[in-house]
């Protein structure tokens, strides 16, 4: 599966703790991230992952492109809900997409732990079957 990590600033340490926690389960994936997302998580853990751009200068674009050629399958996007962003139109294009190609989409740790228990247990293998459509 391809998962994408992605956290703006004041949840760097949210996604890094999940990632942490989680890093068996995300190790038998393939990872990608934000920029500086990646970078934070890579620092904390042995997982790898593929970096896109920084957020604000086009990385949520870089995503959002391989979601819309059916290429991502899950999203975990720790969103700040009490900072404005200067690239705001690029993160509700993301989640839009999201929508349209029915991705599984967490915007915050509650949902993630769900999505990310749920991967474990094999019960998004649907998206497999998507891939061969
Ligand atoms: O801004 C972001 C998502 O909208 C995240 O970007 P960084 O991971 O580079 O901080």
């Amino acid at each position: 599966m391809k998962i994408a990590l992605i956290a703006h600033d004041r949840m760097k340490e949210e996604i890094v703790n999940l990632s942490m926690a989680y890093e068996g389960i995300l190790s038998e994936h393939e990872l990608y991230a934000t920029g500086t997302t990646g970078l934070r998580i890579m620092e904390a853990t042995s997982l790898t992952l593929t970096r896109f751009l920084s957020g604000p200068l086009g990385g949520d674009q870089q995503i959002g492109a391989m979601i819309a050629r059916n290429e991502m399958d899950l999203i975990i996007f720790l969103r700040d809900p009490l900072t404005a962003q200067p690239h705001e139109p690029d993160i509700i294009a993301l989640l839009r997409l999201c929508d349209v190609h029915k991705i599984p989409f967490a915007t915050n740790l509650g949902t993630a732990e769900v999505l990310l228990k749920a991967l474990e247990r094999g019960e998004l293998s649907w998206r497999e079957i998507v891939h061969k459509e």
